[in-house]
């Protein structure tokens, strides 16, 4: 059906005493995927009804949830689906041309990417949880939103539960944000928490959490930083109005994290976490975005140092508001279903007021650093002889690349000795060619740890 034409949502009516009454008709809603977050988002839905159609000013109706298989479905946590709703033919739910929103929870590129299209098209408005469709093909699908002059909606995407793309695209909209650095990978940080609290190597970590259903039983996505990554595009984008795609984002996982690099960041009052930093950077020609994600040391004093197990937490600085802290649950079938039913109740208002929310805000279109050019610290553990002079040429050939160092300290003598040596800020680049250098030197027998360092401004 087209929708160039509004449907009519409500009607004037006259009451027998004459005063006029708005009757609104329920607003169609069409659920793709019924995994951990869709069972929620259905539960929600039923128990809350009366309330959501409170906020929203008209019922919400669920008219169709499409499934891969429908008897896995029938019952939800005590909730009969009924048995007509449920289906396997999810384009032609999508298309079937009287929807008002679509809620899109079955992840993956295809075939949600066409079926949030389609969607659109269709005259719906759209919300979703899915980061990876997002972080790679984002741009198209808020073309085809704006086309059809239809929301997109998608805070559940990025840290769960935790409000941070609202608060990004509308509450610091009148500000300008200079860094975003989070916490918003669960099993990554339920994994280095259990090492710095245990002493226990990564392998050990990784197998507690596969137990405890934290990690997957494939864990690729999480703990080589693939899942942080595309979060950091979409909030690099959010925060700094340009285009980020996930193959934008420089990523490093955490499987090379050993237990003495967790040890040595113990020495220094540090902690080792799994950080997405996206933050404004010195290009060419201006101020340009960089996005990361790398392990990194933080002091046990910043905020993020205290977030534990699996939460998640999201650092913001902007020029007014300053320092900002965002923490909670990152992930979980309620706590997203959560974030998915605040968009829902947004998109809802929307489609009965007949106007849009924010759309794409693209229009800075920086360029984005390369990690080369990117300004961060780093910590270095050199195994070393232990003789005159050791020190003096360590000290020399950070000079030579133009890295300056901020402390140095000896750990065990003889054939023990190591230099513990953090540097202050200086590109990437540098920093990874004097780790380079260091290696070719007769006097290190080896470099037994690098990690970057965050958290302080020198
Ligand atoms: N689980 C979380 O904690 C969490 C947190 C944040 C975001 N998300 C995002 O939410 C989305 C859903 O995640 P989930 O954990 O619920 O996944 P899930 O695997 O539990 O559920 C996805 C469901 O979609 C179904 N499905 C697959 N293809 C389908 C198709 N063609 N038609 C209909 N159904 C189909 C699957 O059978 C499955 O039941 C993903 O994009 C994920 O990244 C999840
Ligand atoms: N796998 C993610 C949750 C979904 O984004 C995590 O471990 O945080
Ligand atoms: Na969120």
């Amino acid at each position: 059906m087209a929708h160039d034409e509004p449907r009519k949502r409500s009607d004037r009516r006259s009451d027998d005493d004459g005063r006029t009454r708005t009757v609104t008709r329920p607003l169609r809603l069409a659920l793709l995927g019924c995994g951990s977050v869709g069972s929620q988002v259905v539960r929600l839905l039923h128990e809350q009804a009366d309330d959501l159609t409170a906020r929203v000013g008209a019922p919400i109706e669920l008219v169709g949830v499409a499934v891969r298989r429908p008897e896995l479905h029938r019952d939800l946590g005590g909730y009969q689906v009924p048995a007509e709703l449920l289906t396997t033919d999810a384009a032609a739910l999508v298309a079937r041309g009287d929807l008002d929103l679509v809620v899109e929870v079955i992840g993956g590129i295809e075939p949600a990417r066409a079926l949030i299209l389609s969607a659109l098209e269709n005259g719906a408005s759209v919300v979703t949880a899915n980061k990876a469709l997002l972080a790679e093909d984002g741009s198209t699908l808020f073309a085809a939103a704006e086309k059809a002059g239809r929301d997109l909606y998608f805070e559940a995407s990025v840290a769960g539960a935790i409000p941070i793309l609202r608060p990004l695209r509308e509450s610091l909209a009148g500000d300008r944000v200079r860094r975003v650095m989070g916490i918003v990978n669960g099993t990554t940080n339920f994994i280095l928490d259990k090492m710095d609290s245990s002493g226990t190597g990564f392998a050990e970590a990784l197998e507690e959490a596969q137990e405890l259903g934290y990690a997957e039983a494939d864990p690729t996505a999480d703990v080589e930083g693939y899942d942080a990554a595309a979060k950091a595009a979409i909030l690099a984008s959010l925060a700094f109005h340009t285009r980020v795609t996930a193959s934008d984002v420089y990523r490093e996982g955490i499987a090379e994290v050993s237990a003495s690099d967790v040890a040595s960041a113990r020495e220094m009052g540090a902690v080792v976490k799994l950080l997405a930093i996206c933050e404004l950077g010195e290009g060419r020609d201006g101020p340009a975005v960089a996005a990361r994600v790398h392990p990194a040391m933080i002091p046990r004093t910043h905020p993020l140092a205290s977030v534990r197990e699996a939460y998640n937490a999201v650092f913001v600085e902007s020029e007014a508001a300053g320092q900002l802290m965002f923490y909670g649950p990152g992930a979980g079938g309620a706590p997203t279903a959560s974030a998915v039913l605040g968009d829902v109740v947004t998109v809802a208002r929307n489609r009965l007021a007949d106007v849009r929310g924010a759309g794409e805000s693209a229009y800075a279109a920086l360029d984005v650093l390369p990690m080369g050019q990117t300004v961060t610290r780093y910590h270095v553990a050199i195994d070393v002889d232990d003789r005159t002079g050791v020190l003096a040429a360590v000290a020399q050939t950070f000079a030579e690349h133009g890295v300056s160092i901020r402390t140095v300290r000896q750990e065990g003598h003889g054939d023990d000795a190591q230099l513990v040596v953090v540097s202050h800020r200086a590109t990437d680049e540098a920093l990874s060619a004097t780790v380079a250098a260091l290696r070719t030197k007769d006097f290190v027998r080896d470099i037994s740890s690098v990690m970057r360092v965050e958290g302080e401004e020198s």
